[in-house]
């Protein structure tokens, strides 16, 4: 049993729907701070040794959600690390639970209409292909706002560049107030 102290919550986790940017500010953000950058969507591929769209095509969605909920459990003890999370991550309670409890949680909000075209443009995700239109994945977004919403920091991405929302997450969590951005 982690003990919830400051000590063991030492990660900053991104959270957002799919293409709210959480790899893109993950990475800058780590950059800023000098600390290691984990996106936990690569990380399962590395070890399951298949894309995301393969694991959903071949295994099914509950293989990797559990492959998704280990991939938080294995997060070591080392320094304070960047996470950029799965879209999907704040699904299961027991996720939900490790996330506050291994970090601070920081919600990329952006609205509908413009995370919309941004996954049309992208392709590759499994449950946000259009292929059934795009009313089922709005649904999924509505769905997941109120467990999104319970991070302890929630930024309004929407006309913010990648760099922009890292200075407001480095200013709102104090994470380094000495260093101007
Ligand atoms: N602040 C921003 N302003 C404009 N475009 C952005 C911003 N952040 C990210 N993007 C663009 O949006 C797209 C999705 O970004 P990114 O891959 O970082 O999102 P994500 O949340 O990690 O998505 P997923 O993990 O679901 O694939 C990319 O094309 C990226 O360049
Ligand atoms: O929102 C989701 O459920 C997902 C988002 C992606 O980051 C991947 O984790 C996967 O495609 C599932
Ligand atoms: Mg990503």
């Amino acid at each position: 049993m982690v003990a919830e102290d400051a000590e063991s919550k030492r990660h900053i986790f991104l959270t957002g729907f799919m293409g709210a940017g959480k790899t893109t500010v993950g990475q800058a953000l780590a950059e800023r701070l000098g600390w290691e950058f984990v996106d936990l969507d690569r990380a399962i591929e590395k070890r399951v040794g298949l894309s995301i769209p393969e694991i959903f095509a071949q295994q099914g969605e509950d293989i990797f959600r559990h492959e998704e909920t280990r991939s938080l459990q294995l997060l070591d003890d080392g320094p304070g690390k960047v996470v950029a999370t799965g879209g999907g991550i704040v699904g299961r309670e027991e996720n939900r639970r490790l996330l506050s409890r291994l970090g601070k949680v920081v919600f990329l909000d952006l609205p509908w209409h413009v995370l919309q075209p941004r996954l049309q443009a992208q392709g590759g995700r499994p449950l946000a292909t259009g292929a059934q239109g795009w009313e089922p994945v709005r649904r999924l977004y509505e769905m997941r706002q109120p467990y999104y919403r319970q991070a302890d920091l929630r930024i309004e991405c929407s006309g913010l560049s990648p760099w922009q929302i890292v200075t407001r997450i480095v200013e709102m969590l104090n994470l380094c107030p000495e260093d101007p951005a």
